[in-house]
């Protein structure tokens, strides 16, 4: 079996969110899209590699930048705009993308 990710990093400025369960979702492309529904997974902040919290996926589905709307934005915890925005830098001109969906441990 392939090895199973337990550990996603996030910009540390979005970090609380996640603590604070307001953020439930996040978008990455396909080399961060192999987490397990069921699986627990530590969070880390992604510039200073500190430890935030744990939490359990919910599911992994697949959706194209082109689809990501208000309601996406509302579980990220971020203005539509600005989610774009983020997504666009972090993968430029990258359609295919993944939502991973998590609770708090
Ligand atoms: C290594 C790496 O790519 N790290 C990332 C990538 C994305 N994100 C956030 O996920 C959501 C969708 O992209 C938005 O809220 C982004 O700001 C993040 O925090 N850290």
């Amino acid at each position: 079996m392939k090895d199973v990710p337990t550990k996603i990093s996030f910009f540390e400025m979005l970090t609380p969110f996640v603590a604070s369960g307001k953020k439930t979702i996040t978008i990455r492309d396909e080399s961060e899209c192999h987490y397990v529904p069921g699986t627990q997974v530590e969070v880390y902040t992604l510039e200073t590699n500190i430890k935030v919290c744990d939490i359990k996926i919910e599911s992994v589905e697949p959706i194209l930048f082109s689809e990501i709307n208000e309601f996406h934005a509302q579980q990220e915890y971020l203005e539509l705009p600005k989610l774009k925005e983020i997504i666009s830098k972090v993968y430029p001109n990258t359609e295919q993308l993944y939502v991973i969906s998590y609770k708090l441990v």
